[in-house]
């Protein structure tokens, strides 16, 4: 049988420090209040937005070991592990937790990254995660103020604040995330 809402929500929230946790809760309601501002379901928003960081204290072996034996994203193992356990996230969710939706895995699959061609869920609880009510990194007001103009104009602040942290500190990007902000940028273009 299908985990029930509570169900889910102590399995997973038994898997990460209570500050994590407050963060879920905060991406669940910033996902919900998104979802229904721009005509998302509110339900498979919440639900991908309950399970996103489910892998996120794994340890890395752990992880690893699950995207290898799954032939799961080689090309992840070259980036960043901090990618990791949005990849495996949509794995546990399905294999453990009996999600089936697969707007729901691919919500919490590319809740880092984005990709290309994002869908409307997709981009829902990535931007949850950028704005909910717990972040107060450099910036966010100002992307919590476009996330009301349109999710593309949210989401692009995000990646843009994002790239621009990865170039300062020389560190290597993940190019599905260069991806995902010029099909963004496009699509705005294409609106004008
Ligand atoms: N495109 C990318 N390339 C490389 N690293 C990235 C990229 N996007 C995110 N990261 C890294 O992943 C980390 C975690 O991302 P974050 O959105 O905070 O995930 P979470 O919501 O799970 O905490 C970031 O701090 C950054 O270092």
């Amino acid at each position: 049988m299908a985990y029930s809402r509570e169900a889910l929500i102590e399995a997973v929230s038994a898997q990460m420090p209570d500050k994590r946790w407050q963060h879920t809760l905060g991406v669940m309601e910033t996902s919900i209040k998104l979802a229904e501002m721009y005509g998302a379901d509110p339900q498979r928003a919440e639900t991908a937005a309950i399970l996103h960081d489910v892998a996120k204290y794994w340890p890395v072996e752990r992880m690893k070991d699950i995207i290898v034996q799954n032939g799961l994203s080689a090309e992840l193992l070259q980036y960043d592990k901090q990618l990791w356990h949005a990849e495996v996230g949509a794995f546990v969710a399905e294999h453990e937790y009996e999600i089936t939706d697969p707007g729901i895995l691919g919500a919490i699959r590319y809740h880092t990254s984005g990709r290309e061609g994002m869908s409307l869920l997709e981009k829902v609880v990535c931007l949850a995660d950028y704005i909910e009510p717990g972040r107060d990194f450099p910036g966010v007001d100002e992307i919590r103020k476009k996330s009301m103009m349109s999710l593309e104009e949210g989401l692009i602040a995000g990646f843009d604040s994002t790239i621009s942290l990865l170039l300062q500190k020389r560190r290597v990007v993940f190019p599905l995330t260069v991806l995902a902000r010029n099909d963004l940028v496009r699509i705005l273009e294409e609106k004008i």
